[in-house]
């Protein structure tokens, strides 16, 4: 179902099973998307961390950066990340993504997927530093690459979403419980995505 919300934008609430996921695919303008991609693009100070995956060490398949408004660290997959102070131009994305969110987060996760071998295998956000039944917004920059979703127990439940330039995805209620996400290789793609996940990690 599309609907109009109090900001006058488009969006679509996905209805899946056991979960509360609203897709804006135009949330921001293409022209402050593509300003917003080429700054963080050329200013964030990206690193490649290594995983630790049943007991083996791989570089993980993409760049990340984090940032936060208090000192917590965020740990998943054997990496510990500690937070840098927020920018500027992160405090303006997510003033605009408090604005329909009706939630304050303390924390950004910038994921930066170089070209379509790069990539985010499945899973959950569900460390225990998000707390209970996280609101996950997440905002995509540049290539458009495809979202995948998957029930945990029910394996008939599916969902693919292309997500766009300037896009929106809110994961929240009991998503993370019974959902798993991911975003996969794709060889097509040649162009970066930026990918920034606003989070709550309380103090
Ligand atoms: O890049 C994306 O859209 C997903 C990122 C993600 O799932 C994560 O960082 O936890
Ligand atoms: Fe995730």
């Amino acid at each position: 179902m599309e609907l109009f919300n109090s900001e006058d934008l488009l969006n679509t609430n996905l209805d899946l099973k056991d979960a509360d996921v609203i897709y804006f695919p135009a949330f921001l303008s293409p022209s402050a998307a593509t300003s917003y991609f080429k700054k963080l693009y050329a200013d964030t100070p990206w690193q490649q961390d290594d995983i630790k995956l049943f007991g083996k060490v791989y570089p993980q398949p993409r760049l990340t950066a984090l940032y936060g408004n208090n000192d917590r660290s965020y740990s998943y997959s054997g990496i510990v990340m500690n937070p840098m102070p927020f920018t500027p131009l992160l405090l303006e994305i997510k003033d605009k993504v408090e604005k329909v969110t009706d939630v304050k987060f303390t924390t950004v996760l910038l994921n930066l997927y170089r070209d379509g071998n790069d990539s985010n295998g499945w899973h959950s956000d569900d460390e225990k530093e998000l707390g209970q039944d996280p609101v996950i917004a997440s905002i995509s920059l540049g290539a458009k690459r495809r979202f995948q979703m998957r029930h945990k127990k029910d394996k008939s439940l599916r969902t693919n979403i292309e997500l766009e330039h300037g896009s929106l995805l809110i994961m929240k209620g009991s998503t993370q419980h019974y959902w798993q996400h991911q975003l996969p290789k794709s060889k097509r793609i040649t162009e970066p995505r930026i990918n920034l996940t606003f989070r709550i990690i309380a103090s």
